[in-house]
């Protein structure tokens, strides 16, 4: 029980015994002994969490297979501490990240490349917590059913820079008090981490690629509980709604129907492959011990999953040939987003010190991308695509696109059209293209240095700096 349940005064409903269970009152009419794989007592961490249940399935997704959490349960049953924890419990994210960059440092005969998203659904619009400006973002699906987000993707290296990324995020979520959560989520949110990886000795080898999403979904909550109004009660009725459909899409799998109702929600829509596709999931049911019925739906909820049956594979995205042009074009795409952010300069819309942060993320994802992809033969690409998730950036326009690939035929970008001349990406080696937008970048930057020296004698010194 949490410091409120026990200030007021509330009882324990509920006892615990391995991996069972139960209503303390024998009387109710409701004395189910619900079973589980684990069960996990208040005096457990997130840790303990992690050990049993999460870790093997962080093995199978660097292994290649796909794989989704959900944390799952009623308004302040501890979902959001779960995955994020705090600094005596660290949270599953922390956990999975850790154990995901030991990995890799590991695998010395492998080079990989991780990206991470971080998005929620609030009020049944998709934001991307990783960039303000990319709100109310559509769902696609390719021709295989894929669910594709114009996400953005960021290129990270340690558990740092996903740490830092993640709390970046967070600014940006929404969270609100509530009768029954001071710091209610009011959103459903998903980190999703990408890893590609690949034989470092083996120039034109497969690439695997895998998903791992994390999810915090928004608890249930009774009106007469949280007291709702106003803007709160429209997200309590939102979020209620969503995990409805999510309910009635786990019934409609476990019963083998036909048709599944994925399209009544984003949410739904989004986990279409964790329900029923090509997932390993897990569900973590939250609950509080304090509470009867609302205790009660979650293990409820919980045991209807477990006769859903995923079909998983290991996904071997494609040959090097395919993927090629895939890292050229994020190549390419994060000189352009570096670019522009130096011609933003002139601007100064934004705070010096913001711009010169931004500039040193994409140097740094731009030199990971170049990593992972130095080894690779130039050969000329015959496909334009890269991969296939919700990090995915098709066809979007540059503005939308903060990283990933797009199509051949948008580059140079017209709107980033300077006069100079620019060869079609097909021509050049990954060091040509490389050295290439590093030198207009330092041009850009130079001229504009020159320009406003007085003005900007400390920020040159650093921009210099940040160039070299
Ligand atoms: N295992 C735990 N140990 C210590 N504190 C906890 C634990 N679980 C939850 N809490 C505390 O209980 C409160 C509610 O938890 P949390 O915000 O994680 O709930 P939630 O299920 O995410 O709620 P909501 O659906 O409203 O967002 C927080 O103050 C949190 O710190």
């Amino acid at each position: 029980m949490i410091h409120r349940e026990v200030a007021d005064g509330l009882e324990r409903l509920w006892n615990i015994r391995e991996n069972c269970i139960w209503e303390a009152d024998e009387s109710s009419r409701h004395g189910e002994v619900y079973i589980f794989d684990h069960v996990f007592n208040q005096e457990c961490t997130n840790s303990d969490v992690y050990g049993s249940v999460v870790k093997p399935l962080v093995d199978s997704f660097m292994e290649g297979f796909n794989a989704t959490i959900f944390a799952y349960g009623q308004t302040s049953s501890g979902k959001t501490h779960t995955i994020l924890g705090n600094k005596t419990d660290p949270g599953l994210f922390q956990l999975v990240s850790t154990q995901l960059f030991q990995h890799v440092a590991d695998q010395v005969d492998k080079r990989y490349l991780i990206g991470f998203s971080y998005i929620e659904i609030y009020n049944e619009k998709i934001n991307d917590l990783l960039d303000k400006s990319n709100q109310g973002l559509t769902i696609r699906e390719d021709i295989k059913g894929n669910v594709l987000l114009d996400a953005r993707e960021a290129v990270v290296d340690n558990v740092d820079q996903v740490m830092e990324n993640m709390m970046q995020g967070n600014k940006i979520r929404r969270v609100a008090a509530t009768r029954m959560n001071e710091r209610s989520s009011r959103s459903h949110t998903i980190f999703r981490i990408i890893l590609e990886s690949k034989d470092a000795n083996q120039k034109d080898g497969p690439v695997h690629i895998s998903y791992l999403n994390l999810m915090d979904l928004a608890g249930s909550e009774r009106v007469s509980l949280t007291k709702a109004a106003g803007e709160r009660l429209k997200e309590g009725s939102n979020i209620n709604k969503s995990l409805s459909v999510l309910g009635n899409v786990i019934r409609q799998l476990s019963e083998g129907k036909e048709f599944i109702s994925y399209r009544d929600s984003k949410l739904t829509r989004l986990l279409s492959q964790a329900l029923g596709g090509n997932a390993k999931s897990l569900i973590i049911g939250n609950v509080t011990l304090a509470a009867e019925e609302e205790t009660r739906s979650t293990p409820e909820f919980a045991q209807s999953t477990k006769t859903v049956k995923n079909k998983t594979k290991v996904n071997i995205l494609s040959a090097t040939e395919e993927t090629l042009q895939g890292y050229q074009n994020l190549t390419r795409d994060l000189e352009t987003r570096l670019k522009k952010q130096a011609i933003k300069l002139k601007e100064m819309d934004k705070s010096k010190q913001e711009y010169l942060l931004e500039i040193e993320r994409l140097k740094t994802e731009v030199s990971i991308v170049g990593r992972f992809q130095m080894g690779a033969s130039a050969s000329t690409p015959k496909k334009t695509l890269r991969r296939h998730t919700f990090g995915h950036y098709g066809n979007v326009s540059p503005k939308k696109a903060s990283l990933g690939y797009m199509p051949l035929k948008n580059y140079p970008p017209k709107e980033e059209s300077s006069g100079r001349e620019m060869r079609p990406i097909q021509e050049e080696t990954y060091e040509e293209a490389l050295a290439e937008a590093e030198s207009v970048i330092a041009e850009d930057v130079q001229v504009y240095l020159k320009d406003n020296s007085k003005n900007w004698k400390n920020l040159s010194m650093s921009l210099e700096n940040s160039l070299n």
